[in-house]
């Protein structure tokens, strides 16, 4: 297999895993909807440029971890449809990754909500 593919060609099988997991995956959609949601809020808060600078880099992270996740996922299922203690480590690990980086999401809501409502905004 040729590993050395053109830019493009590695951009359309991007685009292609972003469309799978877009399409098959409820925890992707989910997070999609939170990342604009977050958007929303943000817009909402009037937040500082810093601000925008942490949470972009928060959603980043959130719907990379996802995909990573997902792609743990596919993998532990091909290779051991059946249980496995190990498939079961790998799948919780995977789900705790997600579950830092949401957690960190909710985090910097209430850190946003205190400064707009306790320190005047910024
Ligand atoms: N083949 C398996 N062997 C052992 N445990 C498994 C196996 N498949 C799933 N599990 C357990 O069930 C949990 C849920 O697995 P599942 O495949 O449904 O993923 P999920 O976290 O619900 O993600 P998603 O809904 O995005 O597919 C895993 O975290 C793991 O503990």
């Amino acid at each position: 297999m040729n590993k050395n593919k053109p830019i493009w060609q590695r951009a359309l099988y991007a685009l292609r895993g972003l469309r799978i997991a877009a399409r098959e995956e409820a925890s992707f959609r989910a997070e999609l909807w939170a990342v604009l949601a977050a958007v929303a809020f943000l817009l909402w808060a009037q937040v500082a440029l810093w601000w925008w600078g942490l949470a972009l880099l928060w959603m980043a992270m959130l719907l990379a971890t996802e995909l990573l996740n997902s792609a743990v996922e596919s993998l532990a299922d091909l290779v051991s449809p059946e249980f496995h203690p190990l498939v079961a480590r790998a799948k919780d690990c995977g789900a705790a990754a997600v579950f830092v980086l949401s957690s960190v999401g909710v985090a910097l809501l209430l850190l946003i909500l205190w400064q707009h409502f306790h320190a005047g905004g910024g």
